[in-house]
């Protein structure tokens, strides 16, 4: 359940970036058609020629989209978005893709294509999704991604039963894993620092080969030194957001790694933070974990869908770790790139007095 936005943002630092990128792409494509009409460029089959420019520079033809879609047959619909749905779509040089149509009648839905197209176009990263580029075709707004063969990890974990993948332990850790090192490249490795705001496992999306790439940039904001870190804009996902964000509006990157560990509860127990009803009096999956840490009896929330196939010693490990990233306080959570290393084993998992 995604929260509501007030329109009258005044954090948006990422709408000059996404401008920049679209205005570029727009431009060449301006270009090359006035070239191309003025017949300075193109041999014997412009069309073709101009298929292909369109598709180097991303900007996709309404066309070309309904082509690859089938008209967008709910037969290739793969997902429903917070601001439109989602299809499975084959270029005609036979490149598969994703369509996801973003509402034009909603501001906020505008400005998360812009953000996203922005944003993701900067990053590159084996664990993040890939974007081919975007379509504006009349009222149609539209961004274009490499499609990813096996859904959601959400949908994967806990999606309906014939959907879900009986994930074994050596890929939940290596999903974790993956995941872990996208955000750390976020947060410590790219150019520009970000924050994604909205981790979750339905934005977590799984390949041919069952490895994790995360999506959905459209709430990612930059992670400027000078900022004072207070939004006056709280967005995320009930049940992911850290606590001195959704009550302070105090966002650092350290909001991502609460979001990450609450992801991490979920991929060892194989349930969702947010439907999880073990007793009564406890609601989320979370309180629950910390309950059962409090008894000493941590080990019952291991997906018992694993059987005895997986190991007791990284199960608690990533156990702890996910308590440790959900720490309370921020400045107690630790840094991705050591949360990679400690699901790697490389370093002891630290900062935690919880005991198992
Ligand atoms: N590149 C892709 N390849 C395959 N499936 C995808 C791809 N992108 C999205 N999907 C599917 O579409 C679903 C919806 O994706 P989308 O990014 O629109 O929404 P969301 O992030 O879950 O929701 P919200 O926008 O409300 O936060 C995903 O959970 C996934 O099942």
């Amino acid at each position: 359940q995604r929260l509501p936005i007030k329109e009258d943002d005044d954090g948006f630092s990422a709408r000059a970036v996404a401008g920049i990128v679209i205005c570029s792409c727009a431009f060449i494509v301006l270009t090359f058609v006035v070239l191309w009409k003025k017949g300075y460029v193109g041999g014997k089959d412009r069309e073709e020629e101009l298929q292909a420019l369109e598709s180097q520079t991303g900007i996709f033809s309404l066309r070309q989209i309904k082509a690859a879609t089938c008209n967008f047959d709910p037969a290739n619909k793969i997902g429903e978005g917070g601001f439109g749905s989602v299809y499975k779509g084959v270029l005609s040089d036979g490149c598969e893709i994703a369509v996801k149509k973003h509402s034009w009648e909603s501001k906020q839905g505008k400005r998360e294509f812009v953000t996203e197209m922005g944003m993701i176009s900067i990053l590159q990263h084996p664990n993040l999704v890939k974007i081919y580029g975007c379509s504006l075709d009349g009222k149609e707004l539209m961004l274009i991604y490499e499609y990813l063969e096996n859904n959601s990890l959400a949908c994967a974990l806990f999606g309906k039963e014939d959907r879900r993948l009986n994930l074994d332990w050596t890929t939940r850790q290596k999903i974790c894993i993956q995941v872990a090192q996208g955000l750390a490249y976020l947060h410590e490795e790219s150019r520009l620092k970000i924050i994604h705001r909205d981790i979750k496992a339905t934005v977590v999306l799984l390949d041919k080969e069952l490895n994790a790439k995360i999506s959905g940039f459209g709430l990612a904001k930059l992670d400027e030194e000078e900022s004072t870190h207070i939004s006056t804009r709280i967005v995320g996902t009930l049940g992911y957001m850290a606590p001195e964000y959704a009550m302070r509006g105090y966002l650092t990157d350290k909001a991502d790694v609460y979001s990450f560990g609450v992801v991490a509860l979920e991929i060892v127990s194989g349930q969702s933070n947010t439907n999880y009803r073990s007793h009564e009096e406890f609601f989320y999956l979370l309180d629950w974990a910390h309950v059962s840490q409090q008894q000493g009896n941590l080990i019952e929330l291991i997906d018992p869908g694993l059987g005895s196939n997986y190991s007791k010693e990284e199960a608690i490990r990533m156990f702890n770790i996910a308590l440790l990233c959900t720490n309370p306080s921020p400045t107690s959570r630790p840094a991705m790139s050591a949360v990679v290393s400690m699901l790697e084993g490389k370093i002891p998992v630290s900062n935690t007095n919880r005991d198992l």
